[in-house]
C-alpha cells in the first residue's frame, strides 16, 4: 500500500505537527504550511518530539520520508499529491482555506479535512471539484492515536473514499468510515460523554479530580479494551434494558456550551493553552503532564494489540 509522495498540511497548529510527522514516517515528502512564522518555529520542535515518540513506540519507518516549513503558499502547495487542511475550526475560514488551496494544486490532487465534526458537504461547496474532497479526522495526540476517520461528504468520489482508506492502512492505522453526520462518530460520542461529565461537577455531584479518576479507571480503562457495542454483550442487553430504562431520561440533555466552560474561555482560562482552565498549571506544569501523558499512552498502546491486527474482542 503506498502513500503519496509529496503531502501538504496546511495549518500547523496542536494537530498539524504530528499529522506531518506520521506521513513523513510513512516516506512522503511534507510540506508544513502555516500563515504564522513562529508557528512554523513551533510545528519545526514538535515534528523533532513526535518523531522520538514514534521511535520509542517502534513504529515503522519508510526511508525518505522529510519534513519543510513555509509561509508560502505556492511553494507549500507545488506539485502536491495530497493535502490536509488542519486550520481553526471555523467554517468561514476553512472554505476560504479550501479555496485557496484548490486554485493552486492539479485536479488529481486530494484534498482532506481535519475538521472535527463541520459536515463534508457543507465544506465542499467551497470547491470547484468536490469529488476530491474528503474528510481525514485524527484523534489528538495525531501521531499516537491510530484511528482516523473517514467521512466522505454527498460529492466525494468512491475512488477517493478508497485511496484514503488505503493511506490510512499504509501508516498502520485503522480507518473508520462513515457516513457524515454534524461531529462525526467519535466527536459525538465524547461530547456525549463531555456534557454528562461537566454536568456532574457543575451540580456538585463530584469533584473535577474525582471525576476524572471516575472516568479513567471506569469506563476509560474498559472501553480501552472492549469498545461499547462488545460492552453490551458482557454486561448483558437485559441489564441494559433495566438500567436504561429509567436512567437515560435522567442524563444530561443541556444544549449549547454550559456556562462551566463559557465563564472560564471568556475570562481566558483555556487549559494548556493558556496556563489554566479546569485545573490550573504552574511552570513547567504543562510541559511535565505532556511528557507524562505521551508516556502513559505509550505505554498502553505497547500493552493493546496492534491496530489492523486480528483482536478477537
Ligand atoms: N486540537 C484537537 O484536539 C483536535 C483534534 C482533532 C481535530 N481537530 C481539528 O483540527 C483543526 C485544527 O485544530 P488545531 O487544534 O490544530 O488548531 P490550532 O488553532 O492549534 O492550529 C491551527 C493553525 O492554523 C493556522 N492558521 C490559521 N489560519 C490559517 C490560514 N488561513 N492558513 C494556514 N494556516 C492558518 C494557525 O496559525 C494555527 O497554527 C480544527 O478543525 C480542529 O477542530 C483538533
Ligand atoms: C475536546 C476535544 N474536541 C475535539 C477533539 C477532536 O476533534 C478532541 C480530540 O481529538 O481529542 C478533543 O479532545
Amino acid at each position: 500500500m503506498s502513500i503519496p509522495a509529496v503531502v501538504t498540511v496546511v495549518g500547523s497548529g496542536t494537530m498539524g505537527p504530528g499529522i506531518a510527522a506520521v506521513f513523513a514516517r510513512a516516506g512522503a515528502q511534507v510540506r508544513v504550511y502555516d500563515v504564522v512564522a513562529e508557528a512554523l518555529t513551533r510545528a519545526e520542535q514538535a515534528v523533532a518530539m513526535c518523531e522520538g515518540v514514534l521511535d520509542n513506540l517502534g513504529s515503522n519507518k519508510v526511508d525518505g520520508g522529510s519534513v519543510s516549513y513555509t509561509t508560502d503558499i505556492a511553494e507549500a502547495l507545488r506539485g502536491t499529491e495530497f493535502v490536509l487542511e488542519a486550520v481553526p475550526e471555523r467554517e468561514d475560514l476553512k472554505k476560504s482555506v479550501l479555496a485557496q488551496i484548490e486554485a493552486e494544486v492539479s485536479d488529481e490532487t486530494i484534498i482532506a479535512s481535519n475538521t472535527s465534526g463541520i459536515p463534508i458537504t457543507k465544506l465542499g461547496e467551497a470547491l470547484n471539484a468536490p469529488a476530491r474532497f474528503i474528510g481525514m479526522h485524527w484523534s489528538n495526540p495525531p501521531h499516537l492515536i491510530p484511528m482516523i476517520e473517514v467521512v466522505p461528504g454527498e460529492q466525494t468520489s468512491d475512488a477517493v473514499r478508497d485511496r484514503l482508506i488505503e493511506i490510512v492502512n499504509a501508516f498502520g492505522y485503522e480507518a473508520v468510515l462513515e457516513r457524515e453526520v454534524p461531529g462525526f462518530v467519535e466527536n459525538r460520542v465524547l461530547y456525549a460523554i463531555m456534557r454528562e461529565c461537566l454536568a456532574l461537577v457543575d451540580e456538585g455531584v463530584i469533584s473535577e479530580r474525582d471525576l476524572d479518576t471516575a472516568v479513567r479507571w471506569g469506563i476509560g480503562y474498559k472501553l480501552a479494551v472492549v469498545g461499547p457495542m462488545r460492552l453490551l454483550d458482557m454486561a448483558g442487553l437485559d441489564i441494559y434494558t433495566s438500567v436504561a430504562g429509567y436512567l437515560n431520561r435522567d442524563l444530561s440533555n443541556t444544549d449549547g456550551v454550559p456556562a462551566f466552560i463559557s465563564d472560564r474561555v471568556a475570562s481566558g482560562k483555556l487549559g494548556f493553552k493558556s496556563g489554566g482552565g479546569i485545573f490550573e498549571y504552574g511552570e513547567g506544569d504543562v510541559a511535565a503532564l505532556r511528557g507524562e501523558i505521551v508516556r502513559q499512552l505509550t505505554a498502553v498502546r505497547k500493552a493493546m494489540p496492534a491496530p489492523l491486527s486480528d483482536n478477537p474482542v
